[in-house]
């Protein structure tokens, strides 16, 4: 039986968010981060961007340009950096494993977009999330919304791939987490080093994959062509 959470997000965030987050992977939040309003955000990026494409030389009045200081603006706070809002967070439906289901279950390919936090750029790859039941089972979609919810927000991949490991060990309550990402940072493909080649894999392994055979067979998997 699906146990749908449906507590306030403070206690959500108890559960799955930040504060489950080890000092060292939490993102870099000011203590008034949440003090002002979405569409407060939105109204003062709005300013920012206005401000920056002046003084680019652009024309604010020009048809094309003039709606794009406010697109923008909705952009960061309602897309590519929603997961700074604990209110976006998902709730991470868990339920019994009744059918004791013991084997280690992998959500692979799971599609990454999140943005570098040095660069404001892209980073776009494919994360991997895998864990062992410990009694309790997460509807699979409950990985790639936990992947997307900790990707849209200023990130450095080593931080996006811990929060995600520790945000899984607390839904799950197990430390048998393990999660691997390999990622496109446009900040090196596009600009700079310029490298298209490169991309970038991080890993986090909790609890039974630190184990080498638990790990390999993680990897493995990861290594399995899938045809459908
Ligand atoms: N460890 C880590 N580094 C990142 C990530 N995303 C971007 N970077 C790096 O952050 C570094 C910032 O270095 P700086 O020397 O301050 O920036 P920069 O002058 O723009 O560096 P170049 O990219 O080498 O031109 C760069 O080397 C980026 O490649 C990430 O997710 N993790
Ligand atoms: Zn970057």
């Amino acid at each position: 039986m699906f146990e749908l959470n449906s507590k306030m997000n403070d206690e959500r965030i108890e559960e799955i968010g930040e504060n489950h987050v080890a000092t060292s992977a939490k993102t870099p939040l000011r203590a008034d981060a949440f003090a002002i309003s979405d569409e407060e955000k939105i109204n003062r990026i709005q300013e920012s961007v206005k401000d920056i494409l002046h003084t680019l030389g652009m024309d604010l009045e020009d048809d094309s340009i003039q709606g794009t200081p406010k697109r923008v603006a909705k952009a960061f706070v309602n897309e590519l950096f929603m997961g700074l809002n604990p209110a976006n967070m998902p709730s991470a439906s868990t339920f019994d494993n009744n059918y004791n289901y013991g084997e280690m279950l992998v959500e692979k390919n799971i599609v990454v977009y999140s943005t570098c936090e040095h660069h404001l750029l892209p980073i776009i790859g494919r994360a991997h999330v895998a864990y062992i039941s410990n009694g309790k089972v997460i509807g699979l979609s409950k990985m790639n919304r936990i992947v997307e919810y900790f990707a849209k927000r200023p990130q450095v991949q080593e931080r996006l791939t811990m929060q995600v490991v520790q945000a899984m060990q607390e839904a799950l309550g197990t430390e048998d987490v393990a999660c691997v990402i390999d990622a496109k940072h446009l900040c090196v493909n596009s600009r700079g080093i310029k490298d298209i080649e490169s991309s970038t894999v991080t890993s986090e392994f909790g609890g039974k994959f630190k184990e080498k055979e638990t790990k390999k067979e993680f990897l493995q998997y990861l290594q399995m062509d899938t045809h459908f």
